[in-house]
């Protein structure tokens, strides 16, 4: 892959491919982790002369504007990192993204408006998401991408538009890829993974690969409550995706095959409601084994006895990746799983990976010090799927 340093950026309009997806409370940012991973690379252009054109999704709006998922809280902090300001387009290819765009003088740079604003982003269709490049592509000469977060996507900004620029991947890409990739080649054994979150049909075909290559698969999160049910669990109405069902009880058959094992919480968190994550109101959640979800509850953190169990799985490890939080950390009443994984990674001598929006926000946000990890990846699905051993769209894109 060409790195920046193989680009002529000066007085020249360069595109940035960003994730700036970063967790919202309204209009505050609760973790700019993010932001600041992909800022040196702005800065790099910016130093170098270059008229810096930033783009990102933030959340999966419906391929129209909505003000909930406007990138502009994201485009301020962005300036403040900088410690410059940054010009923000009210559209992503309209007459605002061209006016402002136009107007960014050497040393300067814009931020776009979401681009899943416009259906063409996310297009299953190749000609709708060619014809969205084609006008993302207008605005800039150059392509720089560095959203690793998005790199599994294969849609216009991230797919089509480094085949319509000369580009070149960003620091942030590279490094993650460096990390990653020696995930891939020697771990040190045992080699554990821990997985949870919320994206649960996206992440649960990752364990079917994961099953070739890790020791230990450890289960929470949304993603556990499938599994209990293919084992023949009730689960109430916890997170659930009914049609994987046969597919996580082949997982476990083949995990068994193959020696590895595949842990399940023991007991869980469980509660009529959601909890509010704004009041952060007290939620009284009841213990209750993983067996036993009553019909009307749901399963909103791996219980104690479960965080024992992780901890101890966790203990010995030679390298771990984890992605996921093991509950709804945003509301103190189930962030309990989620810390107590961080913290037996921090007390394992093992080699950590932490992949995910917001798994990473989890650390941080729960007070850990992020540079006490091994690595702390800004893409979640992204690298899964790099672990996976999948060609990833805008990976490919960039090598062309
Ligand atoms: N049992 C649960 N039920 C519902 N939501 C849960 C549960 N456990 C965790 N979550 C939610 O999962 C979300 C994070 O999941 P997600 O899969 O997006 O992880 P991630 O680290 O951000 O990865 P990515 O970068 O791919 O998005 C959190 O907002 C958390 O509240
Ligand atoms: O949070 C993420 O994993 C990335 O920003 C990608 O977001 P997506 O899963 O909505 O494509």
């Amino acid at each position: 892959m060409k790195t920046i340093d193989d680009l002529q950026v000066a007085g020249r309009r360069v595109f940035v491919r960003a994730d700036l997806n970063v967790p919202l409370d309204g209009t505050t940012i609760t973790d700019d982790g993010r932001i600041r991973a992909v800022a040196p690379t702005i800065a790099k252009l910016v130093e170098r002369g270059a008229k810096v054109i930033v783009a990102s999704h933030l959340g999966r709006p419906k391929g129209a504007p909505d003000p909930a998922f406007s990138l502009a809280p994201a485009a301020r902090r962005l300036g403040e990192i900088l410690g410059q300001d940054v010009a923000f387009a009210t559209d992503t290819v309209g007459e605002s993204a061209r006016s402002v765009t136009a107007g960014l003088a050497d040393g300067q740079v814009a931020v776009l408006e979401n681009l899943r604003f416009n259906a063409g982003e996310t297009s299953k269709d190749d000609a709708e998401r060619g014809a969205f490049a084609d006008q993302l592509a207008a605005l800039a000469e150059l392509y720089v991408g560095d959203g690793f977060g998005a790199v599994h996507r294969k849609h216009a900004s991230v797919y089509d538009l480094p085949r319509r620029l000369p580009h070149a991947a960003g620091d942030l890409i590279a490094t993650e890829v460096g990390v990653l990739k020696k995930l891939t080649e020697d771990v040190k054994r045992p080699y554990v993974v821990a997985l949870g979150g919320a994206k649960v049909s996206d992440k649960l075909a990752v364990i079917d690969q994961l099953i070739e290559k890790a020791d230990r698969i450890l289960v929470g999160g949304g993603m556990a409550y499938t599994f209990l049910k293919a084992k023949g669990h009730e689960v109430g109405i916890s997170l659930l995706q009914e049609d994987q069902v046969p597919a996580c009880l082949e997982y476990l058959a083949r995990a068994e095959k193959r020696g590895v094992e595949f842990v399940l919480p023991v007991d869980v968190l469980v509660s009529a409601e959601f909890p509010d994550l704004k009041t952060k109101a007290p939620a009284h959640p009841d213990i209750v084994a993983a067996d036993a979800i009553p019909a009307d509850k749901e399963g909103l953190d791996i219980g104690p006895k479960t965080r024992e169990l992780y901890a101890a799985k966790l203990a010995d490890a030679g390298t771990v990746f984890w992605n996921g939080p093991m509950g709804v950390f945003e509301h103190p009443d189930y962030a309990g799983g989620t810390k107590a994984v961080a913290q037996a990674l921090l007390d394992s001598d093992a080699f950590t990976v932490v992949g995910g929006g917001d798994s990473a926000a989890a650390v941080r946000l729960l007070g850990f010090d992020e540079n006490a990890f091994g690595h702390i990846s800004t893409g979640g699905g992204a690298s899964l799927e790099y672990l996976e051993g999948k060609t990833l769209p805008g990976l490919a894109a960039l090598e062309d």
